[in-house]
């Protein structure tokens, strides 16, 4: 328990920032079971993960922040329990030193609706809307995309949003059950209810903050529960709408990575841009006294993901 997978160090060469990961800790007070496809899943198990990823965050003493990638607490958690449950994992991320940055999850928005989850979590923005950006640094900026804008969960049944959302999984997914794939073929399986789509308001934003991080000269590391290309995730797992997403991201040089949960596996590659895609492991999945968390060293020219134990070591090289 506990080895960390770094692929290579760099002696001498500070980071310009550096930043803790987690992502799909899913936890709740059950037994353990298994995903849809039988992938084993350690409900209790998974906050022992969080707390040790807090700790060891503490103990490197020079991360600045941390990113939680979404789904702090899994939808099989009885309702009762679900405002407690995520009171409890949010303060074991409240014992790391320094500030914490929440994406929220398809399991987040089973458990708690909108107006009280962003809130609780301290997600800074108006309206509902859980998309913003972290300037870490002149060099650097951090998009985060809300990739439940579109949703028919989270918001309230009879808000705009919902009905788009389930218009759109109407004219997508001819199953009754929604969240089933079964039937859609490749990429079209991605049309379910567990994900989502980044509305036309935030793809302008979007637009627009990578405008502005051109002409400051800025780097962007993009952020997003849902993945956004589908060489680093399962057909099933995808935005509605990464290809729309994408479209905006390529029109620029500035984005050079975009970082994702969601997919649970832990994959890794580099699309037809040169644009790094990883998906992380989920706390979830981690048999009891393992791990799966890490942190992130920024350099100028590459990021590099120093994974514990589950979470593989990924050095991303890119033009800078
Ligand atoms: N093939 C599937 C997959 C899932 N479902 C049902 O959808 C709900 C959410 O699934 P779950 O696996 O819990 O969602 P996660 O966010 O943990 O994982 C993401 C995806 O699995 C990635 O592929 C749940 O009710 C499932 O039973 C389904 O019907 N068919």
């Amino acid at each position: 328990m506990g080895s960390t997978n770094v692929l290579v160090s760099s002696p001498g060469k500070q980071p310009l920032f550096s930043f803790g990961v987690v992502s799909d800790v899913q936890h709740a007070d059950i037994p353990d079971g298994h995903s849809f496809i039988g992938v084993p899943r350690y409900y209790r198990h998974s906050i022992r993960v969080l707390q040790r990823a807090v700790q060891k965050w503490n103990n490197h003493q020079n991360l600045n922040f941390v990113i939680n990638f979404g789904d702090i607490v899994d939808g099989k958690c009885p309702p009762d329990q679900s405002l407690d449950a995520v009171k409890k994992v949010n303060n074991e991320f409240q014992k790391f030193k320094g500030p914490v940055f929440h994406l929220i999850g398809n399991h987040c928005l089973y458990n708690l609706p909108r107006d009280i989850l962003l809130p609780l979590l301290k997600i800074p923005a108006p309206n509902g809307q859980a998309y913003y950006d972290i300037s870490p640094g002149p060099e650097y900026r951090i998009v985060v995309l809300d990739g439940y804008d579109i949703s028919a969960i989270g918001w309230p049944q009879v808000h705009p949003k919902t009905l788009q959302a389930l218009e759109f999984l109407e004219k997508k997914n001819p199953n009754s059950d929604k969240n089933s794939p079964a039937g859609l073929l490749g990429l079209e399986r991605r049309f379910v209810m567990f994900n989502g789509a980044v509305g036309r308001e935030q793809l302008e934003w979007l637009d627009g903050i990578l405008q502005d991080s051109t002409k400051l000269k800025q780097k962007v590391i993009v952020c997003c529960h849902l993945p956004l290309d589908p060489c680093a995730s399962s057909q099933e797992a995808l935005l509605w709408n990464y290809d729309e997403v994408m479209n905006v991201i390529h029109q620029y040089k500035c984005v050079k990575a975009c970082l994702s949960g969601h997919d649970h596996k832990g994959r890794h590659c580099i699309d037809s841009h040169g644009i790094h895609h990883r998906s992380f492991e989920a706390a979830l999945e981690c048999p009891p006294e393992t791990d799966a968390f890490g942190h992130i060293d920024v350099y100028d020219n590459r990021l590099l993901l120093c994974g514990t134990d589950r979470m593989q070591g990924t050095e991303m090289y890119f033009n800078p």
